[in-house]
């Protein structure tokens, strides 16, 4: 029924910011976001992951510096698409996050992260994030602005 695509989405932080980037065109457009996109065949999730960083806001990371935090699932009504996005923090990195065509890096205080110009799911799994804690959400969308269902849970490690 849903033919599955993987993403990744890294989010950088330190104690008090987490960069997020202002998408410039494609998937997201003028959405702040975490930094991001596919994972092509021929590449691992967290090599992916690295690459889209590094493409995006020139920041390079280890693969031992990145932790998995989340996993979110995203379907749109009358799509056949089921987009698995694989999410990321780091707070180890080198480079400074520079703009490039595809996002305009900045850090936003914890306390003032700009969830009107986010994707609406994002101040519903905000929390666990913030809160370092593992989670999974599934969310249904209408079109790109509405939330039709969703669930979000904490996942225990094993
Ligand atoms: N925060 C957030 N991110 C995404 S897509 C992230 C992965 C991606 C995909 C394509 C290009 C770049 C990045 C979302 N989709 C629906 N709600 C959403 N929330």
């Amino acid at each position: 029924m849903y033919l599955r695509k993987i993403y990744t989405l890294v989010f950088l932080r330190n104690e008090t910011q987490i960069l997020l980037g202002l998408k410039k065109r494609g998937f997201g457009l003028n959405k702040w976001n975490g930094f991001g996109g596919k994972v092509e065949h021929n590449e691992s999730i967290i090599d992916a992951a690295i690459r889209e960083l590094r493409e995006e806001c020139c920041v390079d990371v280890n693969k031992s510096d990145l932790k998995n935090i989340g996993h979110l699932e995203f379907t749109f009504e009358g799509e056949s698409i089921l987009m698995d996005v694989r999410v990321f923090s780091a707070s180890v990195y080198e480079g400074v996050p520079t703009e490039t065509e595809e996002m305009a890096p900045k850090w936003f205080k914890y306390e003032e992260i700009p969830f009107d110009d986010m994707w609406p799911d994002d101040r519903i799994w905000f929390p666990y994030l913030l809160k370092n804690k593992l989670f999974y959400g599934i969310f249904h969308y209408k079109g790109y602005d509405t939330i039709l269902n969703y669930e979000v849970k904490e996942l225990k490690c094993m």
